[in-house]
């Protein structure tokens, strides 16, 4: 797929395009644009929430697809102020913020890059952080179907007054491709493939009773759990309904792979030593850099 269109007709008619965020203006008329140039080699793109995280995945990733460098990788998207974007090669990582709302702003961008540089066949991919629900810290959890904080397969946005209703899934050669790299010998944690939930607060939208409010018992919250576990969600983020459904929608393919930092059937808070959390943002690393591998290959 080479992402020649995008599900939106207007692009066709404009000359130019500023991609506000990222501050790259796109001269959309001419046949071979810088953009083209920058950004045409890229097959597949990371996406997480911090910057951090991200720099640090460009400088893993440099010996998997063999580039010696030992500088530091340079933010391309400095100038705009919002997100961080470093090249390695053919994969761009980019860091999202928290949430839903500022990774649609970034990846709406993102999906607009790759169209105007031409890129063929590209993957994005998002590495994140999450709660378990049943399952051992540590874990890595590659996402099948996306549960909003309703606990519907679904994503919703209002859209021109309306409620929009798209769904949420993520392809199974993605998810199969994923997981069939993990559980190797000397990983020393698991990979699995389960539904995720998504939800728009980390506090009350996760059924947390330790936000600055809360209106509802531990064992509805308990109660809420457990439901979530029986419809197969195995973990908690922000992000994966929103992904899911837009990149569905651009007709691009995606996977969602993240460490569980708690196992929520035993408490709320992160307690994790920053050490400790270092180690396990590692984990969706090892997997994320073979599935590359084997993409690329
Ligand atoms: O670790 P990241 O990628 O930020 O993902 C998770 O962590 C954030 C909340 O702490 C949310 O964005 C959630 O989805
Ligand atoms: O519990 C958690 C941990 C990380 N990220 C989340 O969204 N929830």
């Amino acid at each position: 797929m080479s992402l020649s269109r995008l599900n939106n007709p207007h692009l066709d008619t404009m000359t130019s395009d500023f991609l506000y965020h990222l501050n790259i203006n796109v001269a959309c008329s001419q046949n071979a644009t810088d953009i083209e140039k920058q950004f045409g080699d890229i097959r597949v793109i990371c996406t997480g929430g911090t910057q951090k995280r991200m720099k640090e995945l460009a400088i893993y990733l440099r010996p998997i697809l063999g580039i010696v460098d030992n500088r530091e990788p340079v933010d391309l998207c400095e100038s705009g102020q919002r997100y961080a974007v470093y090249k390695v090669g053919p994969v761009l990582c980019a860091s999202h913020g928290v949430g839903s709302s500022t990774f649609s702003v970034v990846l709406h961008e993102l999906l607009k890059l790759v169209r105007y540089a031409k890129c063929k066949d590209v993957v994005f991919l998002r590495i994140g952080t999450c709660g378990g629900v049943g399952v051992e810290p540590g874990t890595v959890i590659v996402t099948e179907k996306a549960y909003n904080g309703c606990l519907e397969n679904v994503h919703e946005i209002p859209i021109l007054g309306r409620r929009v209703v798209r769904p949420a899934f993520f392809a199974q050669d993605i998810v199969e491709g994923i997981l069939g790299v993990g559980n190797q010998p000397n990983d020393g944690f698991k990979t699995i493939k389960a539904n995720t939930m998504s939800t728009d607060c980390f506090y009350e939208g996760q059924g947390r009773t330790d936000g600055a409010v809360c209106e509802y018992s531990e064992d509805d919250k308990m109660k809420f759990l457990q439901k979530a576990h029986d419809l197969g969600i195995r973990n908690i983020e922000m992000e994966a309904t929103m992904f899911s459904s837009l990149t569905r929608k651009a007709d691009v393919k995606a996977g969602c792979i993240c460490v569980a930092l708690i196992n929520r059937l035993n408490g709320d808070q992160v307690t994790i030593t920053m050490e400790q959390k270092h180690e396990f943002e590692q984990r969706p690393f090892i997997i994320v850099g073979r599935y590359i591998r084997h993409l690329l290959k």
